[in-house]
């Protein structure tokens, strides 16, 4: 089948075209709407992250709960699942290679030594080499429509670092040509592996080769992904357009967090990508270099810039707060504002919102709440799922002083407090509801709904 066509086929809202760095890019076929599904990807395969094992079906990824018990393979006793069914197309895709010496593995020195991240990729290496003899038939095919050819399709980076030889090749299987193969796929890896997340907290890592080879980086992308999580089957990934697209434009997403400094951004993309990015954000970063540090906190000085930091990223707070819906607000900053993006800042803002939310004063959780967001909407484009999520986390910081201490606010009449809470909430609904659903069941949408019906009462 054409190229093409297959992509059609398939559902997917873009096609590709070539770029002048990255070979292709994913072009949007038609005018996408904010909100919409521009793909739907099935994981080729996954890992849980150690810190999930027994918590998560190994398989389809549902949190245990008292009506989803797990059950033990009794095999290795190291892998669990929610249903028989789950068990099943494990024990075929990849388990019953890996089960004998998956307790030997684990308590490896090699395997020890990494990190939590890097010992997923070492598993999800091994479910991949799993099926080696399908792997070297594969190689030279080009077919969208299998997965296994797409992921030999993608491009390498490779890597001397972290490599562990899979566990599924014993010790007498070890030849030449399967550390060789081994190889070969550990290069697609740190460029083509993607971390699993549900309500943005990290949980495994998977592999979606249709995704990686369709969507190129940007710090200020127009779409981002989420994981859908259905008993039984395969995470998928879902790309959501973050705001309108337009027909023809290149659909990007973030390889990493846009908020991260710079030079932290620059060097990991160079290291585990291999090129320079050139997205708006990066070239009015590059430009306003040197940064300064920002006032010390505390300091009547960054009190005054942070005051104009709000009001320039969120307008008149007192009345509702702005929802932007083009990216680039970065590039109007003020320039006494520029510290902000200095390494120094977003660490210590956070720290103090974290610490005043949860000890008080919850006046100084407001401000640095709105503080935050401000900073957010500046940094992130449109409805990028961070700001949703922390607009809710600020109405609940809102809701809890109009239960607990409405008099801690100077200045503030409960029904201000009131209003201050059902303009975040609704900033966060907006984010939020763009993204839609996904990962394990309950989340933000469902704290919107409870949030929202309390405010009602008020
Ligand atoms: C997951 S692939 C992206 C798909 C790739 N365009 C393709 O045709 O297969 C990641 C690789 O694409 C390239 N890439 C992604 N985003 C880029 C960007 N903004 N500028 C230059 N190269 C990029 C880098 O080589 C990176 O290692």
């Amino acid at each position: 089948m054409n190229a093409d066509l297959s992509l059609t086929s398939r559902g997917l809202k873009a096609r590709l075209s070539p770029h002048p760095a990255a070979r292709d890019l994913a072009a949007a076929r038609e005018k996408l709407p904010s909100g919409s599904a521009i793909a739907h990807v099935p994981a080729l395969s996954t890992c849980l992250l150690p810190s999930e094992k027994a918590k998560r079906c190994d398989w389809c990824h549902r949190l245990q709960s008292e009506s989803v018990p797990l059950r033990r393979c009794s095999g290795c006793a190291s892998f669990w699942y929610c249903e028989t069914t789950c068990q099943n197309r494990d024990w075929k895709a990849r388990h019953k290679k890996i089960c004998k010496q998956y307790n030997a593995f684990v308590v490896s020195t090699q395997y020890q030594a990494l990190t939590a991240h890097d010992q997923v990729d070492a598993l999800l290496l091994s479910h991949l080499v799993a099926e080696p003899a399908a792997w070297v038939h594969r190689q030279s095919r080009q077919n969208f429509d299998d997965p296994l050819s797409v992921f030999w399709d993608l491009l390498k980076v490779p890597r001397s670092d972290g490599f562990v030889p899979p566990l599924c090749l014993s010790k007498s299987a070890q030849t030449e040509a399967t550390q060789k193969l081994a190889e070969e796929l550990y290069a697609r890896f740190g460029n083509n592996n993607f971390v699993l997340h549900s309500h943005l907290n990290s949980y495994g890592h998977g592999i979606f080769p249709l995704a990686s080879r369709l969507f190129n980086h940007s710090c200020v992308p127009n779409g981002a992904c989420k994981y859908i999580i259905r008993p039984t089957e395969p995470v998928t990934m879902e790309v959501i357009a973050l705001y309108e697209i337009a027909e023809g434009e290149e659909i990007t997403i973030p390889y990493l967090d846009p908020a991260l400094p710079y030079r932290t951004r620059e060097e990991a993309l160079r290291a585990n990508y291999e090129f320079r990015c050139d997205c708006r954000l990066c070239a009015f970063q590059r430009k306003i270099e040197p940064v300064h540090a920002p006032p010390s906190r505390g300091t009547p000085e960054l009190k005054e810039a942070e005051a104009t930091l709000r009001s320039f990223s969120l307008g008149d707070i007192s009345q509702e707060v702005r929802i932007p819906t083009a990216p680039g607000l970065f590039e109007r900053l003020p320039e006494e504002l520029y510290p902000i993006f200095h390494e120094s800042y977003l660490p210590s803002l956070s720290e103090q919102f974290s610490k005043a939310s949860h000890e008080g004063p919850y006046a100084d959780a407001v401000e640095t709440g709105l503080t935050l967001l401000a900073f957010y909407v500046v940094v992130y484009p449109p409805n990028y799922p961070q700001i949703g999520m922390h607009a809710l986390e600020l109405a609940k910081t809102l809701w809890n002083l109009i239960c607990t201490d409405p008099d801690a606010l100077t200045g503030a009449t409960e029904q201000q407090l009131v209003k201050h809470t059902k303009s975040a909430l609704d900033f966060a609904a907006s984010v939020l509801q763009n993204y839609g659903p996904e990962g394990d069941d309950g989340g933000p949408l469902e704290e919107i709904r409870v949030l929202t019906e309390l405010l009602s009462r008020q």
